[in-house]
């Protein structure tokens, strides 16, 4: 996958360079470039913003370099495989599944903004190239797009074939949200590690047990009263199919 970051602030982007993501754009699996969108303005300030039209506060980045910038980014005609993401608090929510869906591309490029946002011209022109996705990480308010562009990379690309080692693999992801795996959908239970003993608490005997069954079925009991209470909402949205008698026990 081929991944492009368009930011007046590049060097925001320097994490992608480090841990997982990093290793994987070593490997090859990841294809990142990062841009200065100033690359694509042509006037002695670099200008990238102006005033809103119709008044209000802060500035509008202007439709102009974006445009340039995407347009180079992705020529007319290798449109095939290409999808914009854009990082805006008014877009949908970014869960497991949207990033699942946009491992399967072969070429996001990201628009992250500042000040109050990119001329929506620029949206509707792209959106007339190839599909785009405005899309928030969360309901607080960020300065700027580049940090949803590390949580997404970081989402998406741990998805890619080749980017986790086998010892942990995505369809059994840990902490929950995945939408595969026995405990998908459900937040991650408790874990422990050794000492059995520490600081005068026990670990729960029954991971002590050998028994794999019986630790499996703890495992799940545990997940499924931690989503009860932290996320009601996740078990609501679970397929019925997807719980079993003990489980409905719980
Ligand atoms: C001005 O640019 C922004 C501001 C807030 C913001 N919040 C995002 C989010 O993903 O929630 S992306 C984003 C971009």
């Amino acid at each position: 996958m081929r991944i492009d970051v368009v930011t007046i602030f590049p060097e925001y982007l320097a994490p992608l360079d480090v841990s997982l993501i990093g290793k994987a754009a070593t490997a090859g699996i990841l294809d990142i470039h990062v841009h200065e969108l100033r690359t694509w303005t042509h006037d002695r300030h670099n200008t990238v913003d102006d005033s809103p039209c119709g008044g209000g506060p802060g500035m509008v980045m202007k439709p102009e370099p974006w445009w340039e910038a995407l347009t180079a980014l992705v020529p007319p005609g290798s449109e095939d495989g290409a999808r914009l993401i854009v990082p805006t608090p008014s877009g949908r929510p970014f869960t497991q599944r949207v990033a699942e869906d946009l491992a399967t591309a072969s070429h996001l490029v990201f628009a992250p903004a500042r000040y109050e946002g990119i001329d929506r011209r620029f949206i509707e022109a792209a959106a007339e190239r190839m599909p785009v996705e405005e899309l928030s990480i969360g309901d607080y308010v960020l300065a700027g797009g580049e940090v949803a562009v590390l949580v997404m990379v970081e989402a998406v690309g741990r998805l890619l074939p080749g980017v986790l080692g086998n010892a942990e693999s995505a369809k059994d992801d840990s902490f929950g949200h995945s939408s595969q795996g026995g405990m998908a959908g459900l937040l991650e239970g408790p874990v422990y590690t050794k000492p059995a003993n520490w600081d005068g608490r026990e670990v729960p005997p029954v991971l002590l047990s050998g028994n794999h069954a019986v630790i499996a079925r703890w495992r799940r009991d545990e997940a499924l009263r931690r989503t009860a209470q932290t996320r009601p909402d996740l078990i609501e949205a679970l397929d019925p199919a997807a719980l079993d008698k003990k489980d409905r026990a719980q």
